[in-house]
């Protein structure tokens, strides 16, 4: 049925008219266009305003239903059948075969001593590369040879951000999300538990996903880095999490960073609030990590310690309990079970802080932000049986976990993805 919302091939194109200029104008005055070489800048200025960023976030949400409207429903449908898979598995490859690391910086190389250098067959790489370069991926400046791109650029960089999450994404994570439709059809739809994942099936293992990675060396150093990565920049991007929360209120007290990884969002937090202290709780690789890694300067503040979430709390009313990014990774028994051991130690100035995405009504955020939420919610469901949650889900998980639970407040600051959920405890 049509409706007068419709878009508009002409509309569109209007639109996005309109928001390129006012997203080029900021860049012509930052001077930071993007462009494919490799002396692209890599990432959205910091500074944009938010209606700068309101504008870019129309921008991409028009282009993206431009190409629906001019393809149509077949030929979009054809797309989405075919692209989907080979884009992952491209990149799973030339990430897995560190096909970056291997060409030159400045320089082009040819496919054939490219092939040598890696002992891969020169035929099947140079298939494979082609298909990444309609993603621009990798250049191809000259018939036979390949060069860097400015995104391939970004993945050759050995401390560069983005490798975490695009290690974890496309090794871990894609194999899991590929098997959704036989983990339903071994377990049923109906089954919740956090061991019966399509990450179960793909991996063949009865273990939950978070301990399997963090038994695996290489595995668990791609999901600390893209936790890392996810954190640094974009709607997750720690920047939110330090803007949701007045954190200088809790003036020297001590906040516990359960499944704080290796202290990342703390360490965030702690430049915003100075008199704060942390202390990082999460499995013994992780907080080992953190405390190899901790800066001098911070030695003072900072406390890492193994902990399991499912056991009793050792830390007795601090300032504050803080969750990110935590219970959204755990079925509603598991998730109710791991904030019951913390409202056992909450005193009556305790906040309870969860830093997880509050699904709005469909349609009721930005289609484009929707978009990243329910990517979100499909990568939780496959890894770990876990979920996004609306308010009414929020509500029933603390109340199911302890009922003198109650939310005095959610907040989401404009562009981040997280909200930050403030409990206490009657
Ligand atoms: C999705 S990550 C979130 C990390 C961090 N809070 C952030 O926002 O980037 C989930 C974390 O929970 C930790 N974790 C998993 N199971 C745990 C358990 N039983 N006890 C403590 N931490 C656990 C993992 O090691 C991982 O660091």
């Amino acid at each position: 049925m049509s409706d007068t919302k419709q878009p508009t091939l002409k509309g569109l194109a209007a639109d996005i008219t309109k928001n390129a200029a006012i997203v080029s104008d900021f860049l012509d005055k930052t001077n930071n266009h993007f462009t494919f070489d490799t002396d692209s800048p890599p990432s959205f200025p910091k500074t944009a305003s938010e209606d700068v960023t309101a504008a870019r976030m129309q921008l991409i949400y028009a282009a993206r239903q431009l190409q629906f409207l001019a393809l149509g429903p077949t030929e979009s449908l054809q797309w989405f059948a075919l692209s989907g898979a080979p884009d992952t598995t491209t990149l799973q490859w030339l990430y897995h075969y560190d096909i970056p690391s291997a060409v030159p910086n400045q320089d082009s190389i040819s496919y054939a001593d490219l092939a040598k250098k890696l002992n891969l067959n020169q035929h099947k790489m140079t298939r494979i590369l082609r298909h990444a370069m309609t993603n621009n991926i990798f250049l191809e400046p000259i018939p036979g040879h390949i060069a860097h791109s400015s995104l391939s650029k970004q993945l050759a960089e050995p401390g560069n951000l983005i490798r975490g999450p695009v290690g974890n994404l496309t090794q871990t994570v894609y194999p899991a999300v590929s098997r959704m439709v036989d983990a339903h059809e071994k377990y049923g739809t109906n089954d919740e538990k956090g061991v019966h994942a399509p990450f179960n099936v793909a991996y063949d293992t009865e273990k939950r996903a978070l301990e399997y990675i963090a038994n695996d060396p290489v595995r668990s150093v791609w999901f600390t880095e893209s936790m890392k990565g996810g954190a640094a920049a974009g709607p997750s991007s720690t920047r939110y999490s330090v803007e949701a929360f007045d954190w200088q209120s809790l003036g020297n007290g001590v906040v516990v960073d359960v499944g704080g990884s290796a202290g990342h969002v703390s360490k965030a937090i702690a430049a915003a609030a100075p008199d704060l202290h942390f202390i990082v709780q999460d499995q013994p690789a992780m907080v080992g990590k953190g405390q190899a890694e901790l800066e001098p300067e911070l030695k003072e503040r900072f406390t890492f310690r193994p902990h399991d979430f499912f056991t009793t709390q050792p830390y007795n009313e601090p300032a504050a309990f803080y969750l990110r990014l935590i219970l959204h990774d755990w079925p509603d028994e598991d998730a109710a079970l791991i904030l019951r051991e913390l409202a056992a130690k909450m005193g009556p100035e305790t906040r309870l802080l969860i830093n997880d995405a509050v699904v709005p009504e469909h349609g009721a955020m930005h289609p484009l932000q929707e978009k990243y939420v329910r990517n979100a919610d499909m990568v939780m469901m496959s890894m770990f049986n876990g979920l996004e949650r609306e308010k009414s889900d929020w509500e029933d998980v603390i109340k199911r976990a302890d009922p003198s639970l109650h939310i005095v407040g959610i907040t989401k600051p404009r562009g981040g993805s997280l909200s930050m959920i403030e409990i206490r405890k009657e």
